[in-house]
């Protein structure tokens, strides 16, 4: 077995610490710690372990299209796996088993349709603080889209839980929840990891944050980051004048599973400016620019005013056919440029533009060429990767690539 000496160092900044406890964690040899400054009491029960197989309890919250693969692709996992399910919770029931339940693959929904008790955070989170000890980690998997979920990772990660989801919302909203977000992680050692957040499966978060981590220098940040409006525009605008209406390409996109829960939070251009949000609160120069979150990105809505009140996605996708005339133009006048159509989002560094807005591009353009399905394609502008940017490509969104980038989360902490 080897062994390391690992100084640990007053945390200079957020960023320094984020880093670092990367490393700590990363780490696969048994670590021996000289520990030189104060330390918060889970932190040091986390690194005071010695053990080298970590035993982990998930909690997962939402259960529903990439909640419920994640469950499943969980329970496939090659015995023996280190992790327990120990709650399961939708809107409507919960269940918690402190050393694990009983859970048979492809049957277990059953379980929870069954349960009387509905979900409180707050007992969530005691009944999973009692479970954090040196050598065993405590996991919340939040598999909602909710804002009030999302508001209590400041109480589970200062508890010493880790926290884990594709939920955008608690790091695109106000820049005050974020920054408690990061407090609590470095006060405790839990982390937060949020790669499905954007491009769903794809290392978009995760080659960002090593990006800036190793110390290069991002210019601008552009692509295609919705896998619906990739979709959509991939389907819609190929280059001809007609095709196959809006409504109908939309409403295939949300059969599919790559909609939001509502899918005007994908039109309207909400959804590519939280991801936009989100990696640039990863650029330390761009970390504060952006105080109201996604709200104050610019933004383009493709949602027809009428529809903007439309509560529930089953009304918008009922009335959008009324307005298919309206995209049959677009569509038919760029094609008569020789464009297609598709909904881009930019970060361009060293102005601070970030913006999210349908954009025409000629037909022999890659976005045009090379796009096919939900796919994304991100391409990250550095200073070491020069004129020939870093390019990630691939579906950005569906339940399998969702819940596969939520599980490598999870192995991350093992
Ligand atoms: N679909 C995709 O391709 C991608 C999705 N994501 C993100 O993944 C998350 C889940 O998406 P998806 O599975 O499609 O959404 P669904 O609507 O299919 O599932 C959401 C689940 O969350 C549950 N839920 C909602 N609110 C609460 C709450 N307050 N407490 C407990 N449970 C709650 C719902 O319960 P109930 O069933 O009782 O209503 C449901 O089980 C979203 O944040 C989305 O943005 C990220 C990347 C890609
Ligand atoms: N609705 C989103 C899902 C993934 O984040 C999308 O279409 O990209
Ligand atoms: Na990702």
């Amino acid at each position: 077995m080897h062994e390391r000496l690992l100084m640990i160092r007053p945390i200079l900044s957020l960023h320094t610490g984020l880093a670092f406890s990367s490393a700590v964690f990363c780490a696969t040899y048994r670590l021996r710690y000289t520990v030189k400054h104060t330390l918060h009491p889970l932190r040091f029960a986390r690194m005071s372990s010695t053990s080298v197989t970590r035993s982990v309890s998930v909690a997962v919250v939402g259960v529903g299209l990439v909640g419920a693969e994640f469950v499943q692709q969980l329970l496939s996992f090659p015995s023996p796996s280190p992790f327990r399910i120990v709650s399961l919770s939708s809107s409507k029931a919960t269940l918690f088993a402190p050393s694990g339940l009983p859970l048979v693959s492809g049957d277990w929904k059953k379980s929870l349709d069954a349960a009387e008790t509905r979900l409180s955070l707050l007992d969530l989170t005691r009944e999973l603080s009692a479970l954090v000890k040196p050598g065993s980690d405590v996991v919340l998997v939040d598999n909602t889209s909710s804002e009030d979920v999302a508001a209590s990772y400041p109480s589970f990660l200062r508890a010493g839980i880790n926290v884990i989801t594709p939920n955008k919302k608690a790091f695109s909203g106000e820049l005050s929840l974020y920054e408690q977000i990061l407090a609590a992680s470095l006060e405790s050692g839990a982390r937060f990891l949020n790669e499905s957040t954007v491009g769903a499966g794809l290392p978009i978060v995760s080659t960002l944050k090593d990006l800036v981590a190793t110390g290069d220098k991002v210019t601008k940040i552009e692509g295609v980051f919705s896998g619906t409006m990739s979709y959509i525009f991939n389907e819609f605008s190929t280059g001809e004048a007609d095709g196959p209406t809006f409504s109908s390409v939309v409403k295939i996109a949300r059969e599919k599973g790559y909609t939001e829960p509502h899918p005007a939070d994908d039109l309207n251009g909400a959804d590519v400016a939280r991801k936009l949000t989100i990696l640039s609160r990863c650029i330390p120069s761009l970390r504060t620019s952006l105080p109201s979150g996604y709200k104050s990105v610019q933004t383009t809505s493709l949602v027809p005013a009428e529809l903007e009140s439309a509560s529930t996605g089953d009304a918008f996708i009922a009335r959008l056919p009324e307005f298919d005339g309206h995209y049959d133009k677009i569509r038919a006048d760029a094609a008569q440029e020789g464009q297609v159509l598709r909904y881009v989002g930019v970060i361009d560094v060293a102005s601070k533009l970030i913006k999210a807005d349908l954009e025409k591009y000629p037909v022999s353009h890659p976005f045009a060429t090379s796009l096919g399905g939900s796919d994304n394609i991100i391409m990250f502008h550095t200073q070491r990767y020069g004129a020939r940017p870093l390019i990630v490509q691939g579906a950005g969104a569906g339940a399998a690539v969702t819940a596969m980038g939520v599980l490598s989360d999870l192995l991350k902490l093992v």
